[in-house]
């Protein structure tokens, strides 16, 4: 291999250029003594806006270009460009329940409670330029199910904070319809920083570790190999990609290592397990033609977005005063496919927030351009939590349905209710929130199956940490960009504060 590096190597390289990368090389170049390498496997379109491709820009769709594996199942799609997954997902920012920082503290230490990370999630709020829906992009369709949740006794809430049960709409990472991704929020000013350097269309193979240190990164640039050297790493491909890139370099369980032809460098048996997302069902309803009309009026105008508000609900499962479902009505193009013009698909999902499911990646091969095997084991939870709360979610969406205020936009619904399909054919029909977390999981000394501790740094190594949606080890009662946006701020501030 080439050694591309500085000729002394980097302080700090960052391997990913997602939502947490983009807050690290922002943050950690603040301070002009450290020389900080990003890295990313997919396109920088570079600091102007107008260079960015329109499909990337568009907040009103979900763009399927710049993403790895593009003819994979639904639930594995993630972003392959600079901005990560914010380039191409929902723009949508929710914050989650008190319940979720008991969890991440148990793990992590008292660093990630609500209150030590408020200061985090505020911050990350400001940068990514975070706002309330404006009134204009408020359709028809969404009007009608925030009157149907009041309706149903529900209060109106901030969903960017913790606190209970309730609906109103996310905070967006979008301004007239287009999105600001984490590479606009974070390197804008950073970019022009001598001491960062972004390297973009070069893919992670894997670490060089000897005695617990890492030596060296070997990565694929235009199909040649070269290495780049620091002092430290830090491991961001996301929840997909951060346990791949361990397990290429032989840090994973040993038996799967072995099985992938791979040299164990460090026996940890949680790499790639503990995969955690949340799956949700869509009931279709049928649009009157009124409210085709006015959704046609509104796309006209260019303001109509399949959805702008939520509701947190409780399964009977829950506990008391939080809230374990995302109830999610949704009108206008559909998501999958086509309609003829000036007709629409109007529905409602229910969302499973705190699943019990384990899923996990796997190597396919020890390639980094071959597919990962990714299963999310949607509904597979033996005592039947996950189907349980589903089955009470679908009911929650029928008494939705039939508010006065829903009535009057959509027809009954046909067929039998959702809530009574079989477990199989629920799982079918499961979509996802896409919110994988805990591939990487955070965890106590004592945890068999901890990858990193609540600072991020990979167990049984000095000089690597893994700082991504994939160290939670349990998903968020809510939406993650904003929760990893406020775990890479805090982490960053803590590397900052050990420099
Ligand atoms: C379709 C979709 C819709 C979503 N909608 C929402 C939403 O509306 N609201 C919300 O809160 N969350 C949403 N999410 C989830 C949110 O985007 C993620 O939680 C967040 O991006 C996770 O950040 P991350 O840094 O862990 O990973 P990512 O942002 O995915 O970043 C990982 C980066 O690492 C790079 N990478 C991976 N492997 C390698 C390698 N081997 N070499 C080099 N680079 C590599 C990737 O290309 C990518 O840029 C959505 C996600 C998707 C996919």
């Amino acid at each position: 291999m080439t050694d591309v590096s500085a000729p002394a190597g980097y302080d700090t390289i960052i391997l990913g250029g997602g939502v947490a990368g983009c807050v690290l090389a922002a943050r950690l170049s603040e301070d002009p003594g450290r020389s900080v390498c990003l890295v990313e496997a997919g396109p920088d379109y570079g600091p102007r806006q107008e260079d960015w491709p329109q499909k990337v820009l568009n907040a009103r769709a979900l763009p399927r270009d710049d993403v790895w594996e593009r003819r994979a199942p639904v639930h594995r799609i993630r972003g392959r460009v600079l901005g990560g997954s914010s380039s191409i997902n929902g723009c949508w920012n929710t914050w989650g329940s008190a319940g979720d920082h008991a969890e991440w503290s148990r793990a992590g230490g008292p660093a990630w409670s609500a209150a030590r990370m408020a200061p985090f999630r505020r911050r990350a709020a400001e940068r990514m330029g975070l706002r309330t829906v404006p009134e204009r992009e408020i359709s028809a369709w969404t009007r009608g199910a925030s009157k149907g949740a009041a309706e149903l006794g529900y209060q109106e809430v901030d969903m960017a904070a913790p606190g209970g049960p309730g609906y109103g709409g996310p905070l967006l990472n979008a301004v007239d319809g287009v999105r600001r991704n984490a590479a606009f929020g974070y390197l804008e000013d950073a970019r022009s920083r001598p001491n960062l350097t972004i390297l973009a269309g070069a893919t992670v193979d894997r670490l060089a570790v000897a005695d617990g240190r890492v030596r060296g990164v070997g990565i694929v640039v235009d199909g040649r190999r070269e290495t780049l050297v620091a002092d430290s790493y830090l491991l961001s491909c996301g929840t997909f990609g951060s346990p791949a890139v361990l397990l290429r370099s032989g840090i994973g369980p040993a038996a799967q290592l072995a099985e992938a032809g791979v040299r164990t460098a460090i026996d940890l048996p949680g790499v790639g397990a503990n995969l955690t997302d949340q799956p949700g069902v869509f009931v279709p309803l049928a649009p009157t033609a009124e409210l085709n009309a006015s959704l046609a009026a509104k796309e006209a105008e260019g303001d109509l977005y399949v959805s702008r508000m939520l509701i947190r609900a409780a399964s009977e499962l829950c506990p008391e005063g939080s809230w374990d479902l995302h109830i999610l009505p949704t009108g206008g193009p559909p998501l999958f496919g086509k309609l003829p013009a000036g007709q629409y698909e109007a529905g409602i999902s229910a969302f499973l927030m705190k699943p019990a499911s384990r899923g996990r990646v796997r190597l396919l091969s020890a390639d980094p351009a071959d597919a990962l095997e990714i299963d999310p084991a949607f509904f597979s939870d033996p005592a039947g939590h996950d189907v349980a709360v589903i089955r009470s979610g679908l009911g929650i969406v029928e008494e939705l349905a039939a508010t006065a205020s829903l009535k009057a936009l959509v027809g009954p619904l046909e067929g039998h209710p959702a809530r009574e399909l079989s477990d199989q054919d629920l799982r079918d029909r499961a979509g996802t929130y896409w919110h994988p977390v805990g591939t990487c999981a955070m965890g106590t000394a004592d945890d068999p199956l901890a990858v990193v501790d609540g600072g991020g740094r990979v167990r049984g190594t000095s000089n690597l940490r893994v700082v991504d949606a994939s160290i939670l080890p349990t998903v968020p009662a809510s939406n993650t960009q904003l929760p990893v946006l406020a775990a890479a701020e805090m982490l960053a501030e803590a590397i900052r504060g050990q420099a």
